[in-house]
C-alpha cells in the first residue's frame, strides 16, 4: 500500500458489463476499498455490488443518489476516486460532479467530443484536481498504436477498422477515435485521393477523422472489443489487430489509474500517459 489508507473507490456504473468487473478489481486490491457503487438502472437498485459481480457480498448496496455519494466520498480521510463506466449522455456531467466536490474521477466512459473534453481540462485545471479519461485501459491497446505510430512514418495510407458488440451506443469507438488522432500527431496528411471517389451508399467509405483518416464501425452480438488499423502501399499491406477476449483485460488499467489520478493535478487523456 502506498499510502496508510486505502483509497477509497466509488464505482459509477456499477451494475454495467465493465462496472461489474471494476467492483470485483477494486474488492480484491489491497490498496483500495469499496466506497460505494451507483448505477441509474432500476433493476440494480440495492443489489449488492458484490453479488452482482459474481463475488462475495461486499455489504455495498448500489444507489442511483450520485450526489448522496459524492458527498460522502467527499468526507474521507484519504482523496476518494470516482471510476465511471456509464454512458456518453451522462459521462461529462459525472466527471464535473466528482470534479466539483473534490473527487477524483478515473473515466472509462468514450463518447466524449474534443470540445467536451477540452472544456473538463479547463474545469480541472482551475480545480487543481487529477482526472484521468482513458478510452482504452488495455495494455495491448497501447501497444498497438505504438506499431501504428512507428508504421506511419513509411505508409502514407491508413485505414481503421473498429468492431464492438452490438450494446454499444457510441461509434466510432473512442479507442479509434484516440488512435486516429495519434496518427494525426505528426501532421502528417494521409489518403490523398488517387481518384474521384462517390459514394453510391452515403456512409460506405467510413467516417473521415483527423488528417483524412477514415474509421469503419461494425457492430454485432458475439463481439467484444477488436480494432485493425490497416496501412497500405504499393505491393504491401500491414496490418495491425487487437482482440478482447475477456472485459479482465481491462483491470490492470484501471487500477493504476486509480492510483495515479491520486498525484495529478490536470486533466490526463490515454493510459499511454501514465505507464
Ligand atoms: N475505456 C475502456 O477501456 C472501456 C470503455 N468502455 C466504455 O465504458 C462505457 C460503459 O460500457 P459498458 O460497461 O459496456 O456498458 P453497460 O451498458 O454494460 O453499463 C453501463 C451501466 O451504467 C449505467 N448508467 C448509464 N447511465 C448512467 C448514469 N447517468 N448514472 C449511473 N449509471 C448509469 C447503465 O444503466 P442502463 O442499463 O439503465 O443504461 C449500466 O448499468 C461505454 O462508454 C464503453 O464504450 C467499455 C469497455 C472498456
Ligand atoms: O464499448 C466497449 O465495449 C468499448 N469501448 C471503448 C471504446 O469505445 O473504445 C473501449 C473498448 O473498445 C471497449
Amino acid at each position: 500500500m502506498v499510502g496508510q489508507f486505502p483509497i477509497p473507490v466509488v464505482v459509477n456504473g456499477a451494475g454495467g458489463k465493465m462496472g461489474r468487473e471494476v467492483v470485483k478489481a477494486v474488492a480484491a486490491a489491497q490498496d483500495m476499498t469499496l466506497l460505494g457503487a451507483i448505477d441509474k438502472n432500476p433493476a440494480y437498485l440495492n443489489e449488492d455490488a458484490g453479488s452482482l459481480a459474481g463475488i462475495e457480498p461486499l455489504e455495498i448496496p448500489i444507489t442511483n443518489d450520485r450526489e448522496g455519494m459524492l458527498v460522502m466520498a467527499a468526507q474521507e480521510k484519504q482523496p476518494a476516486v470516482m471510476v465511471d463506466f456509464t454512458h456518453p449522455d451522462s459521462v461529462y456531467d459525472n466527471i464535473r460532479a466528482a470534479i466539483a466536490y473534490g473527487v477524483r474521477p478515473v473515466v472509462g466512459t468514450t463518447g466524449l467530443s474534443e470540445a467536451k473534453i477540452q472544456d473538463l481540462a479547463e474545469f480541472a485545471d482551475k480545480a487543481s484536481m487529477g482526472c484521468l479519461l482513458v478510452p482504452n485501459f488495455c495494455i495491448g491497446i497501447v501497444l498497438l498504436q505504438q506499431a501504428a505510430i512507428a508504421a506511419s512514418q513509411y505508409f502514407d495510407h491508413v485505414e481503421i477498422i473498429e468492431l464492438h458488440h452490438n450494446q454499444k451506443a457510441d461509434a466510432p469507438s473512442g479507442t479509434a477515435v484516440k488512435t486516429a488522432q495519434m496518427l494525426a500527431e505528426f501532421g502528417k496528411t494521409y489518403n490523398q485521393s488517387q481518384v474521384k471517389e462517390t459514394e453510391q451508399l452515403p456512409g460506405a467509405r467510413g467516417a473521415i477523422a483527423d488528417e483524412q483518416i477514415r474509421i469503419h464501425s461494425v457492430r454485432l452480438p458475439g463481439l467484444i472489443a477488436h480494432q485493425e488499423v490497416i496501412f497500405g502501399a504499393a505491393g504491401q499491406i500491414y496490418t495491425l489487430r487487437h482482440d478482447t477476449t475477456d472485459r479482465g483485460c481491462y483491470m490492470p488499467g484501471v487500477l493504476l489509474a486509480i492510483r495515479q489520478v491520486l498525484s495529478l493535478k490536470s486533466l490526463v487523456y490515454g493510459l499511454e500517459k501514465i505507464l
